[in-house]
């Protein structure tokens, strides 16, 4: 049995490849990764099957629908068709070489770097072993091995026509019909890409409407738009699936049976097709985390301090570091960057730690109309300050210039803040490049300035959309000085 006592050992080669500096050219690395979804691919969950090539298939869902745009504007257009094998070749020739060339510079071009393809698992706080019995013991450890799509147990389940978003966009066809399990992030953005593409979707989600971690003003009012889009079956849960018997299968016809059970007892939906999405699980137990004694939330995420070290017995383990998805409470790359970005340094200067930054964490669902989301929810923000403390302002894109060019008549911005200083304590925006559009405010709140001051201490480009952030931040009611900007 070989023991392996590198400088630096680090599990998972999602955000955990970037730890790999200049630094370590004359230490020794030792990286362990097991592969992600049907290709066991290199370079985590981002790159191979989740927020890149998703938005690869978003941008043509975006341009199959904008025939609509253009009849409200007196263009005539038609979406002749669209090649679902094109897009996905497209996506994976460039995606995969990416991943491959990645995994061939870690295992072949860098000799201070030994790759392990292999699963491990945790052998102490601080080591980790191959099932055939490679023992790796390095001075600091990096967990970096993310998450995985949660999966209901029912029956069926495993059934080829059943998907995560790990096997999804490697479909051979674009189902005429597909069923997507869940009302979050994954099924939001797979709905408005098959419903883009083509396809007949059918959204099951347990509560009675989707988003429901965004603001209520928002999440109602996408919930509606999307009611107008595909079909939603809210209040329902998944039961079972079965395969649909040979004689019902033709060429075009739908493949398995879901069960759902609803407010009107159990019904059965026939698809080709079917998308779980409802959420997804820390890999602690993948690793052992448990075993070796570390600290778990009781979501499965490891308890980790400021400066990411990872704790056993509510103390820092020393040499031991968690970053993204099995440690952090938004399963988001950027968050996942970011604390790679600190952990890297700590390893570095293990005397001059650095603590993570977690206000101000922004995201997006690029779903139809985009979301886009930061800070807290009005709810939030009443329960925080106080009713009497919280302002908020709703503007309509529709209500400004541009918003008129695309006869715009849904997207909206909508910002809270403390009334007593104009502090900017959330934004929510739907509609056209909303994950674009939110990034003053994140500036802003990351900065601390307060909403007046963003609003008229700069020049805004007129008449560019991002006019209706301007003026939703000019809709709030805060303290505007004397020698506040005009
Ligand atoms: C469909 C989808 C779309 C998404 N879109 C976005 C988006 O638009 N924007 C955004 O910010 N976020 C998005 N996310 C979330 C984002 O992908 C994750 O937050 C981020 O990739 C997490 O990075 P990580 O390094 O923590 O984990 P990962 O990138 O998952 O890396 C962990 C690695 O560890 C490996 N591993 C796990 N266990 C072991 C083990 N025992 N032994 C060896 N190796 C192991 C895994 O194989 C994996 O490669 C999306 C997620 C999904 C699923
Ligand atoms: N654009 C992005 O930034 C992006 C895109 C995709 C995923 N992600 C990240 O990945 C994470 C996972 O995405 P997700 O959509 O799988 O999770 P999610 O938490 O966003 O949504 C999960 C959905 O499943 C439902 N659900 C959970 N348990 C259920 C049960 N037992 N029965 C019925 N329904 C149930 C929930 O009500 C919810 O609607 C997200 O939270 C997000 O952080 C981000």
């Amino acid at each position: 049995m070989a023991t392996l006592r590198p400088d630096l050992g680090i599990i998972g080669s999602g955000s955990g490849n970037t730890l790999i500096t200049d630094f370590w050219d004359d230490k020794q690395v030792v990286m362990a990764e097991k592969g992600v979804g049907s290709h066991q691919a290199f370079g985590g969950t981002c790159l191979n099957v989740g927020c890149i090539p998703t938005k690869m298939f978003v941008r043509p869902a975006e341009l199959a629908r904008s025939a609509e745009e253009a009849a409200r504007l007196n263009v005539s257009q038609r979406t002749e068709a669209t090649d679902w094998a094109g897009i996905r070749d497209r996506v994976f020739t460039r995606i995969d070489a990416i991943s491959a060339a990645g995994q061939h510079y870690r295992d072949v071009e860098q000799d201070n770097v030994e790759l392990l393809t292999a699963q491990v698992r945790l052998t102490g706080p601080r080591s980790f072993a191959t099932e055939d019995g490679t023992v790796v013991a390095p001075d600091q450890l990096v967990l970096a091995a993310g998450s995985r799509a949660e999966l209901p147990d029912v029956p069926g389940i495993t059934l080829p026509q059943v998907h995560t978003s790990d096997s999804i966009m490697r479909l051979d066809r674009l189902p005429a019909r597909v069923l997507i399990v869940g009302g979050g992030y994954v099924a939001c953005e797979f709905a408005g890409i098959f419903d883009g593409l083509g396809s007949e979707v059918i959204q099951v989600n347990r509560s009675q409407g989707l988003m429901k971690a965004l603001d209520a003003d928002i999440a109602d009012r996408y919930t509606h738009l999307a009611a107008q889009r595909w079909q939603l079956r809210l209040g329902r849960t998944l039961t079972g699936i079965q395969e649909s018997s040979p004689a019902e299968v033709s060429q075009q016809s739908p493949r398995v049976a879901v069960t759902l059970q609803g407010p009107e007892g159990e019904e059965t939906v026939e698809v080709d097709a079917v998308l779980v999405a409802m959420g997804r699980r820390p890999n602690t137990d993948l690793i052992g985390a448990a075993e070796a004694g570390l600290d778990l939330h009781p979501d499965g995420r490891l308890v980790v301090d400021a400066y990411q070290r990872v704790l056993s017995g509510g103390e820092p383990v020393a040499g031991l570091y968690a970053l993204g998805d099995i440690s952090s409470a938004a399963q988001l790359k950027h968050v996942a960057n970011h604390e790679a970005r600190v952990v890297a340094h700590n390893l570095e200067h293990p005397h001059r730690l650095r603590a993570a930054r977690h206000e101000a964490i922004p995201s997006a669902v690029f779903t139809h109309p985009e979301l886009a989301q930061v800070g807290l929810t009005e709810a939030e923000a009443v329960a925080d300050r106080g009713a009497e403390h919280v302002t908020t302002a709703i503007q309509d894109y529709g209500a400004t210039a541009y918003g008129w060019a695309m006869e715009d008549e849904t997207g909206v911005v909508k910002v809270i803040a403390d009334r007593r200083d104009g502090q900017i304590l959330g934004a929510h925006v739907m509609g056209y490049q909303a994950s674009n559009l939110i990034q003053p405010i994140v500036q802003a709140m990351s900065f601390g300035q307060d909403a007046y001051t963003v609003a008229r201490g700069q020049y805004w480009i007129h008449p560019a959309l991002m006019e209706v952030v301007e003026n939703a931040l000019l809709g709030l009611e805060v303290p505007v000085g004397e020698d506040a900007p005009l």
